[in-house]
């Protein structure tokens, strides 16, 4: 009996190339609303790094969507114009509703490699200029599901009938799963959410087409569908993140850190920004603390 009414079915692999991004960090980014991945509305960017000090992400602006920041490996120390600060671990989560604007800085915060990924995830025009928020887990307290050779780590979303606790105004699916060999894996994935993997480690198998050996770093875009069927058919471990959302289907215009959905908004947002108002004030004044 098949998992899903209608499987969802890989329909594009993009390989994630190299960039520099921020203050010399190298960076793969993996979406960007470029030609090559338009469609993945909510969805902006997933940059994946691998960081090490001086490099990173100083004091920087936001506004109109919400980061989710999880770190793989090492540790990030970040701080914001309105005294937020903290230090996101190996497992931590980082869900940071932006709205109407924030300024910070995040920098690696051990002198190894720190390994982050960082997802955009829009905001609809209604709730672009709400207040910030976040919403912080450390690993401890992300939940996890642990069956038969499957180790998901839940985001957001829940999988296999655990729910993550994070409040996703954007309706989101975003799994850690960690797949050993001969191992298999259903989730269903509402009709009409866009949806995508990106992997980490391994060659894990996507859909009922035996799609072929799958590296990391590889983002793999799937079709429409109620679900994905997925399998570790090798002898390592595969690990990808696999992440859906609800289109907002509103039109987006991105400069740099500020997404809205005018050219009017920008220019908005860039004056805010320099002028330090209308969310801005804090900015007039803060600079980030250095990281020990
Ligand atoms: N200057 C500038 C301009 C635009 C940015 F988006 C950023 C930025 O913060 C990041 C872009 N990818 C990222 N991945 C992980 C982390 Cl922790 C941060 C970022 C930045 F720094
Ligand atoms: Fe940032």
């Amino acid at each position: 009996v098949p998992a899903f009414c209608h499987p969802r079915m890989v329909v594009k692999q993009i390989h994630s190339k190299e960039k520099s991004e921020g203050d010399g960090a190298i960076m793969r980014r993996s979406i960007i609303g470029g030609p090559e991945l338009k469609n993945l509305d909510p969805f902006l960017l997933l940059d994946y790094g691998s960081v090490s000090p001086p490099a990173g992400f100083p004091d920087h602006p936001h506004r109109g969507f919400e980061t989710v920041t999880y770190m793989l490996q090492g540790a990030f120390a970040d701080q914001d114009f309105a005294g937020h600060k903290g230090t996101i671990r190996a497992g931590d989560l980082q869900w940071m509703t932006v709205g109407r604007g924030i300024v910070h800085s995040e920098m690696p915060a051990t002198r190894g490699t720190n390994e982050v990924l960082q997802l955009w995830v829009n905001l609809s025009a209604a709730n672009k200029m709400i207040e910030p928020s976040y919403q912080e887990l450390q690993e401890k307290d992300v939940v996890k599901v642990e069956k038969d050779g499957l180790r998901v780590s839940v985001i957001a979303g829940d999988c296999l009938g655990i729910k993550s606790p994070i409040y996703t105004r954007t309706p989101t699916m975003y799994l850690d799963v960690i797949m050993q060999p001969g191992a298999v894996f259903h989730q269903p994935i509402p009709e009409g959410w866009n949806a995508f993997a990106y992997i980490l480690e391994g060659t894990p198998t996507f859909g009922t087409v035996i799609t072929p050996a799958i590296s990391a770093h590889l983002t793999v875009q799937l079709g429409p569908g109620d679900g994905i069927s997925m399998w570790n058919k090798s002898d390592s471990v595969s690990r990808f993140v696999l992440i859906g959302g609800q289109p907002l289907n509103e039109p987006v215009v991105q400069h740099g850190p500020f997404v809205m959905n005018t050219w009017e908004e920008i220019k908005q947002a860039i004056y805010d920004f320099q002028h330090a108002q209308n969310g801005f004030e804090k900015a007039a004044s803060w600079r980030s603390d250095p990281v020990t």
